[in-house]
């Protein structure tokens, strides 16, 4: 059996606390010289040079039941009686097991008894403390199973909440997340008393790439230009991809100036080198668009994007690859 996590069982109880405690409780209640937990077929632990050592070695090598085994005197049972620690030192007599089943229902192992002197008497009050035992074996895996299913589950939620906030084309942050950012940010630097500055970035004659070499090859452009800008921002400032070939880059704490000098950045790191796809090489180029709080301080955020949007179209015009400031008197 397999623990969610991924683990084999018994590797992952190895160490635990819990199962030692059961263990001294059933070499008290009994008064035996051990008490062991083998867990399916893992192989017993490698060191054999104390008495407990060798008790535990005994206990994996003999067979799994589905039943409860009760020996009395192991020197003179049928099998037991030919194992070597039985015939030869330590002179194991008495053997008693219980199966421990897991989460699956399946036998998942065995709690077990040892001990140097045989035992004729076994009581049925006996049989029910060793199932006692077992059973909060059995518990004790259940809470396990469900710790790791709980902790998979946790694992699986942050994943697709990760997942719906991310571009699937271009691993950005989607238009709905970098809004969120947007918003959040904005409330931030407000009453931080800084300034916020975004940038809306848009690929020059794009369209024509993808009319000339396809969809797929617009695609990879998109992948290369969204490295080339993240690689022009600081991990405290965000990229998202806020339409088809637009970017909104997000400045909190930035003024205009800095926005200016961070799209410049990103223009020219565009426009720097041709960008390799499919043995084609492509000379790319952005326009950008930048509003800032400095110089709106009462807008919105929408307000924002549409006074950077005036200011990217007004780079459109003025023939791209280019970055213009939004300013009051730009409509
Ligand atoms: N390959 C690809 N193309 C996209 C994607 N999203 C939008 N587009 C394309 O982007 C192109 C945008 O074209 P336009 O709005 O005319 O812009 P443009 O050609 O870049 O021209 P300007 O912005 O004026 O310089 C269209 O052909 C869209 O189909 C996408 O995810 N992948």
């Amino acid at each position: 059996m397999v623990a969610p996590s991924g683990l084999p069982l018994a590797a992952c109880i190895e160490s635990d606390q819990q199962m030692q405690r059961i263990r001294r409780l059933g070499k008290k209640l009994f008064n035996v010289s051990n008490c062991v937990i083998v867990f399916g077929d893992a192989p017993a632990p490698a060191g054999v040079d104390t008495m407990a050592d060798i008790e535990t070695a005994f206990c994996h090598e003999i067979s799994a039941s589905e039943h409860p085994v009760v020996v009395a005197d192991a020197s003179i049972h049928r099998s037991l009686g030919q194992h070597r620690h039985v015939t030869g030192g330590p002179h194991i007599r008495f053997y008693a097991s219980h199966p421990v089943y897991g989460p699956d229902k399946a036998l998942a192992g065995r709690i077990c008894l040892v001990d140097h002197s045989p035992r004729p008497v076994f009581r049925e009050s006996d049989r029910q403390s060793l199932a006692d035992l077992a059973a909060l074996v059995e518990r004790e895996l259940e809470m396990r199973f469900m710790n790791a299913s709980q902790l998979a589950l946790e694992k699986k939620n942050k994943n697709l909440r990760r997942k719906s906030l991310i571009d699937p084309l271009i691993g950005t942050w989607n238009r709905g997340a970098i809004m969120r950012i947007l918003t959040i940010e904005a409330i931030r630097c407000d009453n931080a008393g800084v300034p916020l500055s975004l940038i809306v970035a848009d690929l020059d004659y794009f369209k024509r790439i993808n009319d000339t070499y396809g969809h797929p090859a617009g695609d990879a452009v998109l992948v290369k230009v969204a490295s080339r800008l993240r690689s022009c921002i600081r991990p405290q400032e965000a990229l998202g991809r806020y339409g088809g070939e637009e970017f909104l880059i997000v400045l909190p704490g930035s003024s205009h100036k800095t926005a200016e000098a961070v799209a410049e950045r990103m223009r020219a790191t565009i426009a720097a080198q041709p960008e390799a796809i499919n043995d084609v090489s492509l000379n790319l180029t952005i326009s950008a668009g930048i509003a800032s709080t400095d110089l709106f301080p009462t807008a919105t955020t929408e307000e924002l994007i549409s006074r950077a949007d005036v200011a990217l179209y007004a780079a459109k015009d003025a023939g791209r690859n280019r970055v213009m400031t939004a300013t009051p008197d730009l409509s």
